[in-house]
């Protein structure tokens, strides 16, 4: 799998703010806002454009569409908030939705929601989730787009776990990820580390400690 890992001083900033126990949830959504942005920047920097002629006020001049505006797929809850951010980016974009949760024993995803479009072939699908621990949540989430003949498969996360790329890796499922950081290991709760603790809770509230 093609791993993107986006080095930049003002990823760098919006990361720390999202790692750092001190950020409260408005200041959690923003960083994650404007880091998704940055992310989804660079998971689109190879998608193919359509040429056309437009008229600047002086001459004629090449005008750029996307070719194929992708279908965007935010994974409930924490997914939620880079939803309108990349959508921002990509206004021409539809959008579908997976909702999931991990089991907290067994920390396997119970799939609540999967609200896609019925054919997704010749599609290109960007998947938005901040988190990418076990890999469980988004190899299902992946499950489920593949099965509906897509091809085409982008991640976006905010940060991994080495077990969690090896898992989406050895799945079978092409699919490219771009991400801010990966993170060394995870703990017995199958959090990350150093991690940013739970990002559903720390955009929508219930703040623990793991
Ligand atoms: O790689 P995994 O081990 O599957 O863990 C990652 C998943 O955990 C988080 O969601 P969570 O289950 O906490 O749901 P939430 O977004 O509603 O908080 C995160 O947003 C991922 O979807
Ligand atoms: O570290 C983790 C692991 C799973 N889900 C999260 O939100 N954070
Ligand atoms: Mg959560």
């Amino acid at each position: 799998m093609d791993v993107k890992i986006v080095d930049h001083p003002l990823a760098a900033e919006r990361l720390t703010a999202m790692r750092d126990e001190r950020s409260d949830s408005p200041r959690f959504r923003a960083a994650l806002h404007e880091l998704t942005m940055m992310l989804v920047y660079e998971a689109t920097r190879d998608v193919a454009v359509t040429e056309y002629e437009i008229r600047t006020p002086v001459a004629p001049a090449k005008g750029y569409r996307l070719g194929n505006p992708p279908v965007l797929v935010p994974v409930l809850r924490a997914g939620l908030g880079m939803a309108d951010a990349a959508q921002s980016m990509i206004p021409d974009a539809s959008m579908g939705f997976v909702g999931l949760a991990r089991d907290e024993e067994t920390h396997e995803p119970y799939a609540y929601m999967e609200s896609l479009p019925d054919d997704l072939a010749g599609r290109h699908v960007i998947v938005l989730d901040p988190m990418v621990a076990t890999g469980g949540s988004l190899l299902r989430c992946c499950e489920m787009i593949a099965a509906r003949g897509c091809t085409d498969i982008d991640l976006v996360s905010v940060l991994c776990a080495p077990d969690g790329l090896e898992k989406l890796a050895s799945s079978g499922i092409a699919m490219r990820m771009t991400t801010a950081a990966v993170d060394p290991e995870l703990n017995d709760k199958a959090y990350i580390v150093p991690g940013l603790g739970d990002a559903g809770d720390r955009q929508f509230g219930a703040y623990r400690r793991f």
